[in-house]
């Protein structure tokens, strides 16, 4: 109901990184590509056999030193009801190679259909009688500003199935400001309001790390937003997307961490999964570059977080 099996998992692996997978053909080795097509022809049953493969090498190379991963659901349903199929293979995958698995859905609606995405993603499908997982993530994030009804069906499930949220808050896109920044009549911005909100609907799923079962999404490009959040919303653990490919650095995240270095979660997806690209290495060895640059990432991270709890 909270993520308190999240924090544990990060402690475990004194890692607070999340890998996102976010797969697109163009990042995947041509041997895993070549073999997809001789078994499948050129057709999205290939592409979606291919993404499940380099998902998998992925995962076995990072799950013993990354807590998480963050599969989009978006580069999943580019390949239709195959590539969805993929999506549900790829939590499974991971999460019976232990890892805490978010899908990052960013889903929101009125209050009976977000009970369905509440069931699809994180609860148990009632199928003639029997109960059972859809895709079974551990947290799904969301959009709140359908207000209350769209959050509440979540709640009851997280409480449940022992599962959580992540809410938009302060995004990392450079157009966020344009709504999230405006000020209300309250005289707070509207991200603050939305951070006050997680901060009131998690209260019901309280953890006994001081966090609740509904996080916050705030992005690594906001440096000063982050730490304005930090100190505003206590209770509200952070999924920060915005590190690597979008330019933020452990000096942009470092303001998402509480004093004992918890409250955050930093993604990466882009700079994982195309680390082989980057480092031009053998196409054979594109796991062990995301696991190379995994463990720079936890380092650099890891590093600032220690330097910051040194000097109080
Ligand atoms: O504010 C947000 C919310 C979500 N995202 C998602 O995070 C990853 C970022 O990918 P990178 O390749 O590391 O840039 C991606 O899935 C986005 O949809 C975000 O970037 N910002």
């Amino acid at each position: 109901m909270s993520f308190d099996r999240m924090i544990e998992k990060i402690v475990e692996t004194q890692n607070p990184t999340v890998a996102g997978l976010d797969p697109k053909l163009a990042y995947i080795p041509s041997y895993i590509l070549d073999g997809a097509v001789a078994k499948y022809g050129k057709t999205l049953e290939a592409a979606a056999a291919a993404l499940l493969e380099y998902n998998k090498g992925l995962i076995d190379a990072l799950c013993d030193i990354v807590p998480a991963v963050k599969p989009q659901a978006a580069y999943y349903e580019m390949y239709g009801w195959q590539g969805v199929r993929t999506l549900a293979e790829t939590v499974a995958y991971a999460r019976a190679k232990g890892m805490f698995v978010i899908t990052d859905g960013k889903r929101n609606d009125i209050g009976t259909t977000m009970e369905a995405y509440a069931t699809a993603h994180l609860g148990k499908t009632d199928v003639f009688g029997e109960k059972t997982e859809a895709f079974g993530a551990d947290a799904l994030t969301v959009n709140g500003y359908l207000g209350t009804d769209g959050i509440k069906p979540l709640l009851g499930v997280c409480e449940a199935e022992d599962k959580g949220i992540f809410v938009l808050v302060k995004t990392s896109n450079p157009s966020s400001g344009e709504l999230q920044d405006q000020k209300m009549e309250s005289g707070k911005t509207v991200y603050e309001t939305m951070g006050e909100f997680c901060e009131h609907w998690g209260e019901t799923i309280m953890g006994k790390y001081g966090y609740s079962g509904v996080g916050a999404v705030v992005g690594a490009t906001y440096p000063a937003q982050l730490g304005e959040m930090r100190e505003k919303a206590p209770h509200t653990f952070f999924l920060v997307p915005g590190y690597g490919a979008q330019g933020g650095g452990a000096d942009d995240v470092a303001p998402a961490f509480d004093k004992n270095g918890l409250g955050a979660i930093i993604n990466s997806s882009r700079g994982i999964m195309c680390a082989w690209q980057k480092e031009k290495c053998d196409e054979h060895d594109y796991a062990q570059a995301a696991r190379r640059e995994a463990i720079r990432m936890r380092d650099e991270i890891c590093a600032r977080i220690g330097e910051i709890r040194a000097n109080g």
